[in-house]
């Protein structure tokens, strides 16, 4: 159980203070997909950095399971916007990263080949991130979480450099992940259909400083082939109805 109470967050800069997050108000159940959808700028990605622990000085509670926010003792995934990948180390020692740092001993190989297979990286394992395309190194970061099996999952845009039929299969890719362990995931996006297709819970931020404008319980997650049902558009439709409503205010 993820728990946000009023969490506020300001940014200094130059002797000026800029509010980026204000009254934040959420809660997500164990094992539950949320999907924040919101303007450039209104503080998404700075919500994802307070969740992993990266950002400390905010007002407010964040809790996760009881406790506040402790990436040393909380196996907590987080692919930001630049994938997070580091350049000296090549694709097979990128992906063990995670679960190297967090448990030396842990050493599944059936599950890494299985997922070099699914994310299209076999072949890919020698090369260093350099060696990559943008779409590659984002599946490079979604195989490293992935593998870790994180309690929780924080993804920044994790689909956005994929073309669209890659990145369909790579949110199938997640939904089977996300059956086999129900990791609490919260993912930040643009695309209103991917909000409706991967989030259980669709938050919508308000323009900066973020706020949240609406919460909205999906009843279309998790069906099975949704995607080419007409509910599935209307949904969408609506959705898309309510941010440009929101954001024009
Ligand atoms: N380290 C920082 N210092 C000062 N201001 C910052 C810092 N990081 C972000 N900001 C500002 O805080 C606001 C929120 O930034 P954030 O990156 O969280 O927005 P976002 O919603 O993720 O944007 P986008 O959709 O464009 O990625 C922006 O106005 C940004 O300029």
């Amino acid at each position: 159980m993820i728990r946000i109470k009023d969490l506020n967050v300001t940014y200094k800069s130059q002797g000026d203070c800029y509010a980026a997050l204000r009254h934040i108000n959420l809660e997500l159940s164990a094992g539950e997909t949320c999907a924040i959808i919101g303007p450039s700028g209104c503080g998404k990605s700075t919500l994802l950095k307070v969740l992993a622990g990266i950002i400390k000085d905010f007002g407010g509670s964040v809790e996760i399971n009881g406790q506040p926010v402790m990436p040393n003792k909380q196996k907590i995934g987080f692919i930001p916007q630049n994938y997070g990948l580091l350049p000296w180390k090549n694709v097979y020692e990128n992906i063990r990263l995670g679960i190297k740092i967090k448990n030396k001993n842990s050493d599944d190989k059936e599950t890494l080949a299985s997922l070099l297979q699914q994310l299209g990286l076999a072949g890919l394992e020698s090369r260093y991130p350099g060696e990559l395309s943008g779409g590659q190194q984002q599946r490079v970061a979604l195989a490293r979480s992935f593998l870790l099996k994180p309690d929780l999952l924080l993804m920044d845009e994790p689909f956005s450099a994929l073309d669209a039929m890659t990145r369909e299969e790579i949110q199938n890719v997640f939904l089977t992940a996300w059956r086999k362990h129900s990791v609490s995931t919260v993912l930040v996006t643009h695309d209103v259909e991917e909000a409706v297709y991967l989030g259980r819970k669709i938050v919508i931020l308000s323009a900066s400083p973020g706020t949240v404008s609406k919460i909205i319980d999906n009843p279309l997650f998790g069906v099975d082939d949704i995607r080419n049902h007409q509910d599935f558009f209307q949904l969408s439709l609506t959705l898309r109805r309510m941010i440009k409503e929101d954001w024009s205010k």
